[in-house]
């Protein structure tokens, strides 16, 4: 629960809620595995927990019980029959005992269960002559509010304030969940609430490896732990079917993709007591269509961007805690990378149309990035039916895959291309673009040279918005291309900059902009009595390939350096659309340092122009005047990012860093737009990147509160 966020949810009457848990206030609890029978565990910290009771009663009971009682054969089916089951029929209600009336007085009504199968006593009927429906429906609730009523008492009995319910017999299914939901809330008076666990089916598993010694996980850490999507998951079968083998036990092989089952409409639960819970609908809601879960990749080179502001301190926003016996709200605001929360309906539908009209120009760059071949086709199909019934999938039920932000979202589909073995989509656009624009960075940096330092500088923010412009993920960028070359549209960008630079709107989401250019000037410049005061490092963000880093971050990154500011340029360790590597970054400044002296020496002393990438601990040699260039890799394959887990090469460089730089709608905008950081921040944002309308904005950028509060500027 610490390493993946959103792992906790309530579900009640079809309602899926996600619990937030802070690190340090997950202790105790009362774990509940319903397998064949189940097992009730105190957990009181870490690695520190003892089995306090169990229960025979538990899955094994109900699918043995029910095979016999309804010659069911599997396990689902059997479930699926209690959808339509109706319990009255077998359990003997309060209201069969009191002429159909509540028993108000101990506050019980008259739909409450007296006893399970209770009615079968004083008929005279046969097994055959009870339905199976009505058969599973009353065994179901028998065994689930049975595990509900004792999980509740025992953890009142060791004052346990949280309950999380696992196993393999919830499997996802909202019915059960939201049968034994009812039952905790019923005998604990609502003062409990039950939890579930999204990966609950691999608890027992994923306890094993964890104890495992030879792993030598003692100090794991949260962020060391990476979910990923399964791409398989939906894509069952065809000639892909091996790579997916292992997930036979849960999706039967040579099942067609299938488009997920809606969910009846929930209705009232009535009259109270033990109604149906709404979510009951006439089809079972099973996850075995795509499978519900994540994959978990241990990286232990993982970290915590050291410069992420400690937001505890600031005592901004809530966050709301489900507490069991005990409902309470903190004031805590945590770091959460994405700006854009795609539990508002209107917000996923309008990614979700974005994300599929761009799916098949995506898959022709793809195909022709690996040769056009037959097998690159038939892989380029596979991905698209893949991410497709993803998509399906999360519109149908957005909390599928946990709480579902932009960033996942586009992370999830750069994944599923490399799932489908296509590493590297758009590399051909990239170098095309990254020559068209080395071909005419000398030019510009006399243009640059030229200018006094104030215009200068101006010039070069300028530049890093205009050249933010060649997104290639933005398909107004790829008309507008056509029409000019690079450098044309380069300063045909700039020459549309007007200040204050702003930006009004975002889709629904109302941007106020503080154009800080002046101050960031002051910082840089100095003004009056003021001395310029230059950064010692700066982390520069970079975002995609060719005019974007060439002719924008480029020149930015030798200003710094010719005011003496080591300069740092962190790029992603994976591919992501038309973003540019770490990998390919030393290349394109060897070629631009042919260009530019200042670029070489600071490259030379980075170590760049030997190595492709080098240790940063190396990087300030005394042989050389210059301040270091240096490239480090970010540790993500995504246009966004997550600086709670950033490479440690990049965590290490950001320890001795004061500026820091974040270039891009992906990283500035689409995440981190609320990240408040230690240190100075940059966080231009180009025009017409990334899927929005060219022009729609200039450059974003808030006053911090968090840098009010440590002195510290966040520019632009
Ligand atoms: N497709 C399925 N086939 C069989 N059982 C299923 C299926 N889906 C869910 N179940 C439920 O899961 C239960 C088994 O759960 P699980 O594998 O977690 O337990 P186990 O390891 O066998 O039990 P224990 O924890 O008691 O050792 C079954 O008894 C049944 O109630
Ligand atoms: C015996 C185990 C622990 C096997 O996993 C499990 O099936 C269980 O907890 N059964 C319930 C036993 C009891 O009555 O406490």
């Amino acid at each position: 629960m610490h390493a993946i966020r959103h792992e906790a949810f309530t579900h009640i009457e079809g309602h899926k809620e996600f619990v937030q848990i802070e690190q340090n206030d997950l202790f105790p609890y009362l774990l509940v595995n319903i397998g064949s029978g189940v097992s009730m565990i105190k957990v009181e910290g870490e690695g520190k927990f003892q089995r306090v009771s169990g229960t025979n009663v538990g899955g094994g009971t109900y699918w043995g019980l029910g095979k016999l009682l309804t010659k069911c054969k599997s396990f689902d089916e059997l479930l699926e029959l209690s959808q339509r089951g109706d319990n009255k029929v077998i359990d003997m209600l309060v209201g069969d005992i009191y002429g159909g009336m509540d028993y108000n007085k101990i506050g019980l009504s008259a739909s409450t269960i007296a006893s399970s199968f209770g009615k079968a006593i004083s008929e005279s009927k046969e097994l055959e002559d009870y339905r199976p429906e009505d058969i599973s429906l009353s065994l179901l609730r028998m065994i689930s509010y049975n595990i509900g009523q004792i999980a509740y008492l025992n953890a009142l009995r060791f004052g346990l304030k949280r309950i999380f319910f696992g196993g393999f017999f919830i499997r996802g299914h909202a019915y059960t969940m939201d049968t034994i939901s009812f039952a905790v809330n019923f005998w604990s008076k609502s003062q409990a609430q039950a939890m579930f666990l999204r990966h609950e089916g691999f608890l027992g598993a994923l306890g094993a490896f964890m104890s495992y010694e030879k792993h030598g996980l003692d100090d794991l850490m949260a962020h060391h732990l990476v979910e990923r999507f399964p791409m398989g998951a939906p894509y069952v079968g065809g000639d892909l079917s091996e790579k997916i083998s292992w997930m036979e036990k849960f999706v039967q092989k040579g099942t067609e993709i299938i488009a997920p089952v809606p969910m009846a409409p929930p209705g009232t639960t009535g009259l109270g007591g033990f109604e149906r819970p709404s979510s009951r609908g006439n089809t079972l809601r099973s996850d075995d269509a795509a499978l519900n879960v994540g994959v978990l990749h241990l990286v232990p080179t993982l970290e915590v961007f050291p410069l992420l502001a400690d937001l505890k301190t600031t005592g901004i926003g809530t966050i709301k805690y489900l507490m069991f016996l005990n409902y309470k709200r903190y004031n805590l605001c945590r770091y959460e990378p994405n700006t854009i929360d795609l539990s508002d309906h209107n917000e996923l539908e309008y990614w979700f149309t974005v994300l599929s009209s761009h799916l098949p120009d995506l898959v022709d760059k793809a195909v022709a990035s690996e040769g056009g071949t037959d097998d690159a086709k038939r892989r380029g199909d596979a991905f698209t039916r893949a991410f497709s019934a993803h998509l399906a999938r999360l519109m149908e039920e957005p909390a599928a895959y946990g709480k579902l932000g932009l960033a996942n979202l586009l992370e999830l589909r750069e994944e599923c291309l490399r799932e489908f073995q296509f590493h590297d989509a758009y590399k051909t656009i990239k170098q095309r673009e990254n020559e068209a624009s080395l071909a005419v960075l000398s030019d510009l940096l006399m243009e640059l040279d030229s200018m006094s330092e104030e215009a200068r500088l101006h010039a070069l923010i300028e530049g890093v918005l205009a050249a933010n412009i060649f997104d290639w993920g933005s398909r107004a960028c790829v008309d507008l291309y056509h029409e000019g070359t690079i450098i044309e549209i380069y300063r045909m960008s700039r020459n549309k900059m007007q200040r204050p630079w702003r930006a009004s709107e975002i889709k629904m989401y109302c941007i106020y902009i503080v154009d800080d250019f002046d101050m960031f000037k002051e910082r840089m410049l100095g003004s009056g009595d003021k001395k310029p005061s230059a950064h010692k490092r700066a982390l520069l963000f970079v975002d995609n390939s060719g005019a974007d880093v060439v002719l924008g971050m480029l020149p930015l990154a030798r200003e710094l350096l010719r005011r003496g500011t080591e300069v740092v340029l962190v790029a992603n360790s994976l591919p992501a659309l038309n973003d540019v590597t770490a990998m390919e970054l030393p290349e394109i400044v060897a070629e631009a340092a042919k260009h530019c002296d200042i670029l070489r020496k600071a490259a030379e002393a980075g170590g760049l122009l030997m190595d492709a990438m080098i240790p940063i601990q190396d990087a300030s040699k005394e042989n050389s005047s210059s301040v270091p260039l240096m490239v480090v890799e970010n540790g993500c394959g995504s246009p966004c990012i997550d600086f709670r887990q950033v490479s440690s090469e990049l965590a290490d460089a950001a320890k001795a860093a004061d500026l820091l730089i974040l270039e891009g709608m992906g990283r500035a905008l689409h995440t981190n737009f609320n990240a408040y950081f230690k240190c100075d921040t940059l966080k231009p944002v180009g025009p017409g990147s990334k899927f929005l309308t060219l022009f729609d904005m200039a450059c974003h950028g808030k006053e911090s509160e968090a840098g009010r509060k440590t002195g510290k500027g966040e520019y632009i």
